[in-house]
């Protein structure tokens, strides 16, 4: 299959750099203002787990700033911040192709926006559980993770699928199918709409939230509120997901979420994705998420106090 990325930047790099270094035609959009490194430089992922190289233009790796060389593409992974979603698949609607797209994204409306514009039947949806950023144009860093969960909107195990995955795991990407990508999807929301914007509030790591009572308390009650708006939509959360997210593996305990240092490194932040998203789904089955619409002023607050 001949892949496009849309979006270069932690998790674009990381995963088609993987595909170009394994041999599959791969096209990178950029935007303009970063077109000229890659094409001088190509692109470098300097990872925890796969070393570093580079790919370079060539016959099978193409860098470019024109949606139209997509056409050709049977898959394109979207791996723009999900405040960019919309106008990108817009520009990818213009274009005369086919191409499945997989949202390689947090948040929950993704597939929902593409599905608008493009029709359902070309969607795949994504969860990357992986630390990447983009350390310089041209230059990915890999510090953590990498596990990338796919999977058909209806659950299906269509040949497209299977295809995708077998030529992920053929570069090197830890990939599964997921046979329930809905749930894969909120489960991952789970952890980003307690975590992600509750950091923003208080300006600490992972560790630091959970070890004082009375913020573990509220990473809780968020992480409740979700698994009830869930409910409303079928998606049974688990409990013992909560649990396990309130333990917290080792290795995000230092860690800071993406949105605080987006927001530290003065870029905009997920936070319509993340917390904006799971308030409309709740107002549209009329319920209140107190804690979650607190954390979301609290932070839109925030948001509006620094210059970007
Ligand atoms: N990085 C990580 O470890 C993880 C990220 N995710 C999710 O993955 C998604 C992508 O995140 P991440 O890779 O970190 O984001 P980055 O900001 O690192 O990369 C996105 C890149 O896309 C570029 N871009 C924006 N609009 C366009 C466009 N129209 N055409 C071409 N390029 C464009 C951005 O440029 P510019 O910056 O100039 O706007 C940026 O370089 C997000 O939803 C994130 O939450 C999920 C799990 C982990
Ligand atoms: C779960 C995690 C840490 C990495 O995939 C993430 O999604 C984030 O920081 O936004």
């Amino acid at each position: 299959m001949r892949y496009g990325v849309v979006g270069v930047g932690g998790v674009g790099g990381f995963y088609g750099g993987m595909l170009a270094k394994g041999g599959f035609e791969t096209v990178f959009v950029t935007k303009q203002r970063y077109l000229s490194v890659f094409k001088d430089k190509g692109l470098t992922v300097e990872s925890y787990k796969h070393g570093k190289f580079t790919v370079k233009e060539s016959g099978k790796v193409v860098f470019t700033d024109s949606y139209d060389v997509l056409k050709d593409c049977d898959v394109v992974l979207l791996c723009v911040k999900s405040y960019d979603t919309e106008s990108v698949v817009q520009e990818l609607s213009k274009v005369n192709g086919d191409f499945a797209v997989v949202s390689v994204q947090n948040g929950i409306e993704n597939e929902e926006i593409i599905g608008r514009y493009l029709g359902d039947d070309r969607v795949i949806g994504a969860t990357a559980f992986i630390g990447s950023y983009l350390k310089e144009p041209g230059v990915i860093v890999h510090e953590a993770a990498g596990l990338l969960e796919i999977g058909e909107i209806d659950g299906k195990i269509s040949d497209r699928i299977k295809h995708i995955a077998a030529d992920m795991e053929k570069a090197g990407i830890d990939v599964r199918i997921s046979k329930d990508i809905n749930y894969t999807l909120w489960k991952k929301l789970l952890w980003n709409v307690a975590f992600n914007p509750y950091s923003v509030v208080t300006g600490v790591t992972v560790g630091q939230m959970l070890e004082f009572e009375y913020t573990r308390s509220i990473l809780k009650n968020l992480m409740l509120e979700c698994k009830k708006v869930a409910a409303a939509y079928g998606i049974s959360l688990k409990d013992s997901t909560i649990e396990g997210y309130l333990k917290s593996s080792s290795d995000l305990r230092e860690y800071k979420t993406s949105m605080l240092l987006d927001f530290e490194r003065g870029k905009p932040i997920e936070i319509e994705g993340i917390t904006g998203a799971l308030i409309r789904k709740a107002k549209r089955k009329g319920m209140k998420i107190p804690y979650n619409e607190c954390v979301y002023g609290t932070v839109k607050f925030f948001d509006l106090q620094r210059k970007i």
